[in-house]
């Protein structure tokens, strides 16, 4: 096998294409549990095995027996304590690999079907517009490449065309359906009720309550863009991968629908970014 020699090293290229894999999936895995609790159990763990380690070199015997028996568990302890976290991984890879092809050809023809639909975000920003105006918490889900069946499947299936009446509607705090995220899918309000993956992130400033972590939660794992309106200040925020845009004015959130939805390059917009996010400064 071809390779190069550093000193007594040999390395092959498979060698090579190994190590960098690895780096790949070590620096994928940080992304995935950086903020959250998972990566203090983590480094816990970690420092654990490197002591596991250590002691086994020194040839103490009796620790090396005790932690032995605790490694010999680790990988159960893992999946048990990281489920979360692999379960996101996985559906992580799910919705970015080549494998996906078919959702890929699927995806470019919906992308293209939507250009088509532009004039839908009109009655979705009036009523956010509007809920704004009342103090009527709402959140509001797009879905885009992703499939989040899973999560219109939480809730209540509803199918029905957009209207901003509706929207306002749903949301309203008699409304038995305001609980929960709205989805929206193919130009469709798709569901109501809806419970979204609520983020463990720990740089999450206390002010913003559940409903903005669910929203960042589940932008975390999809590519949904979701919109929340706040109950208590009725403030306008969009996520989008797991980066959140505070207090929107309308026409901000029009362009971001426009710009995130259609993938159109109008004109750059100087949303408020709050700093919460990879992205984010
Ligand atoms: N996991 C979830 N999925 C969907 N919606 C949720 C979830 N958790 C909470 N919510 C919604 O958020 C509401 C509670 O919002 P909370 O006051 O905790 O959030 P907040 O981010 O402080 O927003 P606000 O500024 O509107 O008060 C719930 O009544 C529910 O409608």
């Amino acid at each position: 096998m071809l390779g190069f020699t550093i000193g007594f090293l040999e390395i092959t290229w498979v060698d090579a294409l190994d190590i960098a894999l690895v780096a790949f999936l070590l620096y994928q895995l940080y992304r995935l549990l950086k903020g959250s609790v998972a990566i203090t159990i983590f480094l816990g763990f970690l420092s654990v095995y490197f002591f596991y380690l250590l002691v086994k070199a020194m040839e103490m015997k009796l620790l090396t027996e005790i932690l032995g028996q605790f490694m010999g568990v680790g990988v159960i302890a893992v999946l048990i304590l990281f489920q979360q976290e692999i379960r996101k991984f996985l559906l992580l890879i799910g919705q970015t690999t080549v494998f996906n092809n078919e959702n890929i050809i699927l995806n470019r023809l919906r992308q293209n079907l939507t250009i088509h639909r532009r004039m839908d975000i009109v009655p979705i920003v009036d009523a956010v517009k509007t809920l704004s105006s009342s103090q009527t918490g709402a959140l509001l889900v797009f879905e885009q490449r992703a499939d989040l069946k899973l999560y219109a499947d939480s809730g209540d299936l509803l199918d029905a065309a957009i209207s901003k009446r509706l929207l306002v509607s749903i949301f309203s705090k008699v409304s038995p359906l305001h609980d929960g995220a709205v989805l929206i899918a193919n130009n469709r309000i798709c569901a109501a009720r809806c419970i979204l993956p609520v983020s463990e992130r720990q740089d999450i400033p206390a002010r913003f309550g559940l409903r903005h972590r669910a929203a960042i939660g589940l932008t975390e794992t999809t590519d949904a863009l979701v919109v929340v309106v706040s109950e208590e200040t009725g403030q306008i925020s969009m996520v989008k991968s797991g980066n959140l845009m505070h207090n929107l004015s309308i026409q901000e959130l029009r362009t971001q629908l426009n710009s995130h939805l259609f993938h159109n390059s109008e004109e750059a917009v100087e949303a408020r970014v709050e700093g919460i996010g990879q992205g984010a400064a």
